[in-house]
């Protein structure tokens, strides 16, 4: 079935171009089976088109891609009844109503089905998951935004499938429904062990979510670890605040913890207040997409000037 057990996704050296414009530059990275990944980056990054050759829709110029065992490039139905995508195609379906549409696609997978995974998901089951219970037999032409971005999730998971793609699932739904969806990515994840890739530009979403954050500027990788990792990366980034005999104090430091441990031996006794900030992870995205942004803009012409005085 597949050549590693470990990984649902394995990528080396992967480039892909549109015409003569390359947009994905020597990508690599892997997903471990039943990992949730998250994939960020500023407008243009290369998030969708990296999706879009894991999905089998868009071909590479270079590099090695396996996807549940197979390149993605020769994904038989098989494979692709394994995996879960999540579209905002369905408003063609205008008339059909919801639990009609579901199990319609649905129906699709039953030959798929496996005793310990039986497909597809029970339609009434999957629709108290996604909370559209109540909207089951609306046509899909009257439902609000919303509502029909959950019913996109809902067909990208029919499927019960061991992989998901999710490319910026919440756009467009309101705070509650965004915390309901995240219990669903947990519960797909812990229930049945589906290795998840999401994009998204919510970053506390990815922190919430994600056991791993790729972080992909201009269609390179730049960063690649846990949120902590990731975090690490920026020196000097905790900000300590204390008040010491009524005055207030603030420092930017690389280790808060032999900060405090420090600042406490020597002037503990006056110190009435402290506070830690680490760097969030907005904090280090927007550090690091600046950093690896500025590393690629070329000089100005002053600045070569100034250089070669
Ligand atoms: N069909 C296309 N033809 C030509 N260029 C394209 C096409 N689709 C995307 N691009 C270009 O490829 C680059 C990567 O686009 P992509 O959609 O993968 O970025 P993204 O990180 O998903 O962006 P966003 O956050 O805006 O969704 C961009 O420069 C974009 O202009």
């Amino acid at each position: 079935m597949t050549t590693n057990e470990r990984d649902a996704i394995e990528v080396e050296g992967l480039r892909m171009r549109y015409g003569s414009t390359d947009v994905l530059h020597d990508v690599s990275f892997s997903a471990r089976r039943g990992e949730v990944l998250a994939l960020l980056g500023p407008n243009g990054a290369g998030k969708t088109s990296t999706i879009e050759v894991l999905e089998g829709f868009r071909m590479r110029s270079a590099g090695r891609v396996e996807v549940l065992g197979l390149d993605p490039a020769q994904g038989n139905e098989q494979w692709r009844a394994r995996i879960g995508v999540v579209l905002q195609s369905w408003r063609d379906h205008a008339k059909w109503r919801v639990r009609e549409l579901l199990a319609y696609q649905g129906s699709l997978y039953e030959s798929y089905s496996a005793p310990s995974i039986p497909r597809p998901w029970r339609i009434d089951d999957l629709l108290a998951a996604v909370g559209l219970a109540e909207q089951a037999h609306r046509p899909v032409g009257k439902l609000s935004g919303g509502q029909r971005r959950r019913l996109d999730v809902a067909i990208g998971l029919v499927g019960r499938p061991d992989l998901v793609f999710l490319d910026e699932p919440t756009t467009g739904l309101d705070p509650k429904a965004r915390r309901d969806f995240h219990g669903l990515v947990r519960q797909i994840s812990d229930d049945l062990g589906a290795t998840i890739l999401i994009t998204t530009h919510d970053l506390d979403e990815a922190e919430n979510l994600a056991d791993r954050i790729i972080i992909l500027v201009d269609g390179r990788i730049i960063a690649d670890g846990t949120s902590e990792q990731l975090s690490r990366q920026i020196v000097g980034h905790d900000e300590v605040r204390w008040v010491q005999d009524g005055a207030h104090h603030a420092r930017s430091v690389p280790d808060s913890t032999a900060f405090v441990r420090e600042l406490f031996m020597s002037e503990g006794h006056g110190i009435s207040e402290l506070e830690i900030r680490r760097a969030s992870l907005e904090d280090t995205y927007l550090t690091l997409v600046r950093e690896a942004e500025l590393a690629t803009t070329p000089p100005t012409e002053i600045e070569l000037e100034e250089a070669s005085r």
